[in-house]
């Protein structure tokens, strides 16, 4: 039996007269790779605006399993869930476009090292203890993500699909516990698209974290996850593994337009 890390329990968001997230519950384990799917305006991302603090939520609990106990997440700004160990990417590109790729990681860590997240998570008073420790630790991360040789580039020179990466290593220099990845492949071409699925798969396995990926593509999806959530207008429609899900009937009906 796996261990929890992240529980979200009839979680309600309205915008107004919408009822854009209905009632949904969904739990996130330790090390695992899930999948989060649905129609177009099925309520993904704001599920994880929701669960990020970048909305709050209309009712509904979030909680946090972390080694001090469970933390409740709710009404906390998205800062201090990022302190709390939660990271993400977003559907559309956030990177410094001026700045070098060496700097937009530097200072997706220095943002954190400011508010004291290494001090409060890892209990080692100075895990980056200077300027040359964080880009030693930069660096460590573009080599693995396969980008050294452009580590001195403006992020704008990159191709769309290594920006994405770039997006990605941001994202982890937070050290996360739980990375949610919004769309990671979108605009991308196949090839790139397979890339990505291998280093997701790569990243989960090798940084010992939980990964949550909304995906349209999917073939993606269906490759790379060991547990899939549906969404859709809102409600959790389904739950399950890869091949529990391509054979449920509601979703044959309402997400791949087939008959049940
Ligand atoms: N800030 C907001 N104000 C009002 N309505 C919103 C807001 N954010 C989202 N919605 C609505 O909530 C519903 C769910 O949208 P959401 O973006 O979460 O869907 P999604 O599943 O991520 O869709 P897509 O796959 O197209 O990104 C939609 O009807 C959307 O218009």
């Amino acid at each position: 039996m796996s261990s929890p890390l992240l529980t979200a329990q009839q979680i309600v968001k309205s915008f107004g007269g919408l009822t854009a997230v209905a009632n949904v519950s969904v739990h996130f384990d330790q090390n695992e790779l899930i999948g989060l799917i649905g129609p177009n305006g099925a309520g993904k991302t704001t599920l994880f605006n929701l669960l990020t603090g970048v909305t709050p939520v209309t009712s509904g609990a979030i909680s946090l399993y972390t080694d001090q106990g469970v933390q409740s997440l709710n009404g906390k700004k998205p800062a201090e869930i990022a302190q709390a160990g939660i990271s993400r990417t977003f559907q559309n590109i956030r990177l410094f476009k001026e700045l070098t790729v060496l700097d937009n990681v530097r200072i997706a860590m220095t943002n954190h090292y400011r508010e004291g997240f290494f001090t409060s998570i890892f209990r080692t008073p100075k895990f980056y203890r200077t300027e040359a420790d964080m880009t030693t630790a930069a660096q460590k991360l573009l080599a693995i993500f396969d980008l050294t040789g452009v580590a001195d580039q403006p992020a704008k020179n990159l191709p769309y699909g290594i920006q994405r990466r770039l997006e990605i290593v941001r994202a982890l220099a937070t050290k996360p516990k739980l990375l949610f990845l919004d769309e990671p492949a979108a605009g991308m071409n196949p090839e790139e698209t397979a890339d990505l699925t291998r280093l997701i798969r790569q990243i989960q396995h090798d940084f010992h974290i939980t990964i949550v990926l909304i995906e349209h593509d999917m073939s993606l999806v269906m490759n790379v996850v060991e547990r899939l959530y549906v969404l859709e207008h809102g409600a959790l429609l389904a739950e399950g593994t890869p091949s529990e899900i391509q054979q449920n009937p509601a979703v044959i009906k309402a997400y791949l337009g087939g008959e049940a």
